[in-house]
């Protein structure tokens, strides 16, 4: 269960105040997070994900109060626990598809298992690319690697920033699909912050900024 209460945000002191309405989040429930763009829809995922601290709020997740972490408690918990979708994809850049999975698997001490790979790049529509370099993957393809990424060690917690942005129709069906396959088999929350109103049907709890 995730729980928000009085979340409040400021960039700068002269800035602008974000003040996000609570959210309640059962298990294996999925959240789309819709609004105008710079309502503040990224800055709520980068504060879920405890990458930007609010000013005030609590965000409590299984029971534990997370923003009372340290900052290196707070990366342990982000690193077991949470996988991200950036809007831009954060790659090694020298590496293939596949050697940064590997790379992702090893940094979080998952089990390589090739079955489940090929499995989540065939879900995805990336299969072909598995050897390519990444800097040689169009953005589409460069979105979804960013997917796989975030979704290959299990995370119980999935935010995912615009993941359909730069895909066609056919991409972004199959990208929702696999988005929602993963948090039911792996009895995760799926938060997802989007202005792509073609996936809107897709969701049944949606929280407007
Ligand atoms: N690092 C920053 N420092 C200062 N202001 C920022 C920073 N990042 C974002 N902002 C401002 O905060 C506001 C909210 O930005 P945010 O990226 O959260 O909006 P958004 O709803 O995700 O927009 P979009 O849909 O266009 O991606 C915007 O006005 C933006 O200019």
């Amino acid at each position: 269960m995730i729980h928000t209460t009085n979340l409040t945000f400021q960039y700068d002191k002269a800035g602008e105040i974000f003040n996000f309405p609570d959210m309640h989040i059962n298990n294996n429930e999925s959240v789309i997070i819709l609004g105008e763009s710079g309502i503040g829809k990224t800055t709520l995922l980068q504060i879920l994900a405890l990458l930007l601290t609010p000013k005030k709020g609590s965000i409590i997740i299984d029971d534990i109060e997370l923003l009372s972490f340290s900052e290196k408690q707070k990366d342990k918990y982000r690193k077991d626990n949470i996988g991200i979708v950036f809007q831009k994809p954060l790659f090694f850049k020298s590496l293939t598809l596949l050697e940064n999975i590997q790379a992702k698997l090893l940094f979080s001490k998952t089990p390589y298992n090739a079955l489940e790979i090929d499995k989540i790049l065939t879900d995805l529509n990336i299969l072909p690319y598995k050897h390519k370099k990444v800097t040689a993957l169009s953005e589409g393809q460069k979105q979804r690697a960013g997917i796989a990424l975030a979704i290959i060690n299990k995370p119980s917690i999935i935010l995912a920033d615009e993941p359909t942005s730069n895909l066609d129709d056919v991409n972004a069906k199959r990208v929702i699909s696999l988005l929602k396959g993963a948090a039911a088999i792996n009895n995760s929350h799926l938060i997802l912050v989007t202005h792509d109103k073609r996936i809107i049907p897709e969701f049944e709890n949606i929280v407007a900024l």
